[in-house]
């Protein structure tokens, strides 16, 4: 008789996986090589920025009370007493009826309390100008401070480095970045039928692909995968291999033999390592066969063969714990609505996760699937933007229905997304 699995519940299953415990770590990186990766500290400023009173023009800088009175018939006479470029200083005081000559970016000297753009000066001499029209006191000045003060709180540890947070860690003095330590996740393909991607077809055998893919999914995520190989249907080889890899990796992958079958290894591979498991079916599709068990505080995820139920179960499962590892508050797919594009009329008990495309009508969201909705479709999964979540339990769900979707290119991440999913309405 087969072994009757009892389905967990979605969020019940993702909470009991996020219940094991990991301890994110850290290291330090060289600025260059940080873009990609995610703070491991707070960014705070340490300093104003900009950290002194600039000229944000070209032009010269004056005493603004100078200028009062000067109009088209009654220009003020200036007399010039230096030039400044940027990262150059004017020493000294410049005294009433005096200027400097001043480029973009260089610090407002001593005295001075406006700037005039060269386009509003008549040059005389080298050492003479004249203005047409009065300044007031901060006219065209960068205060110190402007863009931040010292003490604010500017980025958050947890958030991925864009070219915008890297301009941040350059200006406060980064050389070297604390970033978040990337887990190592062991990925094993298991299945007689695999072929090596460089290998010709053959009667009966396919290319492992979900290997691949799912190395692809584990640096989405910001973790390091590591190629363990494909194993055939052996108990002896799968069990060897994984326990080997439990001492390499932090966490371990295997895709294949997750369901019933006379091959599907997983559950005995989990009784052979004494690893408690966490649930070994959920009522999702696809997905239902994923499988995970702890040993020793380490993760071991049972994922299906099929393709698109391989790269849901990773996405819904295995993603929050990396994100988690790496310092993340929000490490679930982020979570919007957008419109049906399409009717789903088929029931289903379970929670229907299908992978769909994403665009824009009309000022709002509609989604469509991307390709075959089947559970051991591969062509479906390149053209996903996001996962249509569809509550089970319903008769079937309609175009122009509101829905809820999780977002698979996406860093902000959510905080829970599995609240108050609801069965769609109408738009
Ligand atoms: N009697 C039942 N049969 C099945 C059930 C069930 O509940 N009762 N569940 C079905 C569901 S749902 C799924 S999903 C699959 C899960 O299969 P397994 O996790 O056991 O995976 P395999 O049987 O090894 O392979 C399934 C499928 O995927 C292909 N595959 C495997 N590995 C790879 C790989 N690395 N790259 C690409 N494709 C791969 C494999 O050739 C099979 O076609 O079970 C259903 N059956
Ligand atoms: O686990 Mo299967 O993917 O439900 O289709
Ligand atoms: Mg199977």
């Amino acid at each position: 008789m087969v072994e009757k699995r009892k389905p967990m519940a979605v969020r019940e299953a993702v909470q009991s996986v996020m219940n094991v415990e990991y301890t994110p770590r850290q290291e330090y990186v060289p600025l260059e090589n940080s873009y990609g990766r995610v703070l491991a500290e707070d960014l705070v400023a340490d300093h104003d920025v900009p950290s002194f009173d600039r000229s944000p023009y070209d032009g010269f800088a004056i005493r603004a009370e100078d200028s009062a009175g000067a109009n088209r018939n009654n220009p003020v006479h200036l007399h010039v007493v230096g030039e400044i470029g940027a990262g150059t200083v004017f020493d000294g005081e410049v005294k009433p009826g005096q200027t400097v000559r001043i480029m973009t970016g260089a610090k407002i000297p001593a005295g001075c309390d406006a700037v005039v753009m060269l386009e509003l000066v008549h040059e005389h001499s080298d050492e003479e100008i004249s203005i047409k029209r009065s300044f007031s006191p901060n006219d065209n000045i960068s205060f110190q401070g402007e863009d931040t003060k010292k003490g604010s709180s500017l980025v958050a540890k947890g958030t991925t480095i864009n070219p915008g947070v890297t301009a941040l860690l350059a200006t406060f003095g980064y050389a070297e970045v604390p970033v978040a330590l990337r887990p190592r996740v062991g990925i094993l393909a298991t299945g007689s039928e695999l072929l090596e991607v460089h290998e010709p077809l053959k009667p009966g055998k396919i290319r492992n692909s979900n290997a691949y893919m799912m190395a692809a999914q584990v640096e989405r995520a910001g973790g390091e995968p590591v190629l363990l190989g494909n194993l055939p249907d052996d108990l002896e080889a799968c069990t060897e291999a994984a326990k080997d890899a439990l001492k390499k990796v932090d966490i371990l992958i295997t895709t294949g033999g997750a369901s019933v079958g006379d091959y599907d290894y997983v559950p005995n591979i989990l009784r052979e390592l004494k690893a408690t498991t966490l649930f070994n079916k959920v009522a999702m599709r696809p997905g239902s066969v994923t499988t995970v068990g702890e040993t020793n505080g380490q993760l071991f995820f049972g994922l299906s063969g099929n393709p698109s139920a391989c790269f849901v179960g990773f996405e819904l499962f295995v993603r929050p714990i990396l994100r988690r590892a790496l310092f993340s508050q929000k490490p679930h797919l982020r979570k919007t609505k957008a419109v049906l594009g399409m009717d789903f009329p088929k029931p289903n008990p379970f929670t229907r996760l299908v992978r769909a495309s994403l665009d824009d009508a009309d000022g709002h969201f509609v989604v469509e699937p991307a390709g075959l909705d089947k559970s051991g479709s591969v062509t479906s999964i390149a053209g996903a933007d996001v996962l249509i979540v569809l509550p089970g339990g319903t008769r079937g769900y309609e175009k122009g229905m509101s829905v809820d979707i999780l977002m698979l290119e996406d860093h902000k991440g959510s905080e829970w997304p599995w609240e108050n999913i609801v069965a769609s309405y109408r738009s």
